[in-house]
């Protein structure tokens, strides 16, 4: 295969580009639509306007935008099988034309062109995310697919976001969600935008194998539950990390250390007999995995029982030249239960002279989200990694994100979608839109022109207009100046086409883009709202359109 030129960062879409893979998910059809894009596709073509230009943005709520490499393989392999043309036929009026299931079966997206936001990029309401060109009932027909592809992604992505943001950039974040995910793709397509968003690693293997994310995991209160006492274990020999010595009877040690730990004078009166059943499942774990001992204590009583015999068995490895990982947390009070194992492993450090095991591991788990993590700030924790579920895959506290598909542009006729709700109305035609940044390198305010407008320029002065509000506009001299809508889709025009990045770039432009954003706009509670504008020439352009399209009223 030959190399792709490049032009201007972009690749030059021909017939010898490498081909782009389809969806992921193979339910990722032309028939994933609504009925009513078929039924209006046939509409437009008895009418004879199938093949209008149209031009399609999508209107952003404030979120991270994802889902675009998955919308560019759909359309890249966007073809109706004979199969999906029947029942098609079956599922329209019997008085539709047989012409219209030949054009059904000749198209493609070859004369689509899609631009877009860089997938990852923080986005603001009324900024398009994508902007669609090409035969309108084509373009009609991509609407439920993309919208279904980028609203789920954009969610999810925006929620990891949100959580790393509360929890710090110092602390692992684990999603634990599949077993609680809305089926199959809802699980791995949140393992997938969780890891765009900026959590670390997932449990879900199928997610590990498919995009490359690593995986984490501890291990669950059946195991713990399944053993029943040390007499259990039968096979007790550890080999030393180095190879070194041989330990006969793991139990024994451990038991040992355990004896230890209950004449610390700093323990006395805290734990008595721990569960032994625990004990056993502690050393089973560590005999399998000596390099990654990490324990769940809290099947029987954390400080009683969980930290202490995993504290006995951590001691038993490093005698043997390993270090224990950690312990997991998964109910009670997750601030003062892991401050309290803080302080338990740093009298161990001290007492018994094993460097580092003081800074053990710290993982909870447990119904998290981010009122909980934040919680948890404000009261002061111990906790080096949370494992999230429910809350984070689900989107728990908001369940869907309303991405939404507007023509605004039909024949090089701008049009205009008003509404009652004046955040609702659409704004009209062919757009460009710019990121302007300040001079301590956050961004200040995006700002869309029409697209034959010179763009703005650094250090120079641009006025920006509240695209509804007269009275709130403000000039701003940018320090840097962001274009924010690339081909991503050429189809057969002769144009650059931007090349889809790895899921982990798409991640770290995710990281780099929040860091560019005032805090005071990430915040939970009562963050400013950012400024999203237009050009002065575009406000006139609204308002002209707006004032043509909208019936006066007559009172008697
Ligand atoms: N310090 C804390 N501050 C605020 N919320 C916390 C704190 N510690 C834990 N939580 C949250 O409180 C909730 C406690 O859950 P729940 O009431 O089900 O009890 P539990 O600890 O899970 O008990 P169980 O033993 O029945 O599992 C969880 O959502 C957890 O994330
Ligand atoms: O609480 P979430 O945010 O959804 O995080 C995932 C949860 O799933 C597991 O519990 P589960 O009861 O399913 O099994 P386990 O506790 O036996 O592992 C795990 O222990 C967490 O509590
Ligand atoms: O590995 C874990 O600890 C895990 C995985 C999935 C769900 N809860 C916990
Ligand atoms: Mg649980």
């Amino acid at each position: 295969m030959e190399a792709t030129p490049k032009i201007n960062g972009g690749v030059k879409y021909n017939s010898r580009t490498p081909a782009i893979h389809g969806p992921t998910n193979p339910m990722v059809t032309p028939l994933l639509t609504d009925l009513y894009q078929f039924t209006m596709a046939y509409a437009y073509w008895k009418a004879d306007k199938h093949n209008d230009h149209a031009v399609n943005p999508f209107g952003g709520e404030y979120t991270v935008f994802a889902g675009l490499e998955e919308c560019i393989r759909f359309i890249a392999n966007f073809k109706l099988s004979k199969d999906e043309i029947a029942f098609v036929r079956e599922c329209l009026s019997p008085t539709c034309e047989d012409g219209f299931y030949d054009y059904l079966g000749g198209i493609d997206c070859s004369d689509v062109e899609v631009y877009a936001i860089a997938e990852g990029s923080v986005v603001f309401p009324k900024v398009p995310l994508m902007r669609i060109e090409g035969p309108v009932a084509v373009v009609q027909l991509l609407e439920t697919p993309f919208v279904n592809l980028i609203n789920f992604a954009s969610l999810v992505t925006t929620n990891a976001a949100r959580h790393r943001f509360v929890a710090g950039k110092n602390k692992l974040l684990l999603e634990f969600g599949l077993r609680r995910a809305q089926g199959p793709d809802g699980g791995v397509g949140a393992s997938k935008y969780c890891y765009m968003g900026g959590f670390d690693a997932t449990s879900n293997c199928a997610a590990g194998k498919l995009f490359g994310i690593p995986l984490h995991g501890t291990h669950s209160h059946a195991f713990v539950s399944s053993f029943t006492g040390p007499d259990e274990i039968t096979e007790k020999s550890l080999q030393s990390h180095d190879g070194s010595r041989l330990c006969t009877d793991f139990v024994h040690l451990t038991q040992m250390w355990l004896g230890k730990l209950k004449r610390l004078s700093s323990s006395e009166g805290v734990f008595g007999e721990t569960n032994q059943s625990e004990l056993a499942a502690f050393v089973s774990y560590a005999l399998a995995f000596p390099n990654n001992f990490l324990a769940l204590v809290d099947t029987y009583d954390v400080m009683r029982s969980g930290v202490p015999n995993f504290c006995a068995v951590g001691l038993a490895l490093s005698d043997m030249g390993y270090k224990a990982k950690g312990i997991r947390l998964d109910s009670g009070d997750l601030a003062y239960l892991s401050c309290e194992a803080r302080k338990f492993f740093q009298t161990i450090e001290k007492e018994f002279q094993v460097p580092g095991f003081g800074k053990t591991g710290i993982t909870a788990s447990n119904d998290l989200n981010e009122e909980t993590l934040d919680a948890l700030n404000k009261q002061g924790h111990e906790v080096d990694s949370f494992g999230i579920g429910t809350n984070l895959v689900t989107c728990f506290s908001q369940p869907a994100l309303g991405c939404v598909f507007k023509l605004v542009e039909i024949n090089n006729q701008p049009r205009i979608k008003l509404s009652e709700d004046v955040s609702k109305v659409s704004i009209p035609c062919k757009k460009r839109s710019f990121r302007l940044y300040g001079k301590e390198g956050y961004a200040l305010v995006d700002i869309m022109l029409g697209e034959n407008e010179p763009p703005p320029k650094e250090g120079q002065r641009i006025l920006c207009r509240h695209p509804f509000n007269e009275t709130k506009r403000a000039y701003v001299v940018p320090q840097r100046v962001e274009d924010l809508m690339r081909c991503y889709w050429p189809g057969n025009a002769d144009k650059a086409r931007e090349e889809l990045p790895t899921l982990k770039h798409i991640r770290e432009h995710c990281m780099k883009q929040l860091e560019q954003m005032r805090t005071d706009h990430m915040r939970r509670l009562n963050p400013t709202p950012y400024k999203v504008s237009v050009s002065a020439k575009l406000y006139e352009f609204i308002h002209f359109l707006w004032l043509n399209e909208a019936p006066v009223g007559e009172l008697q």
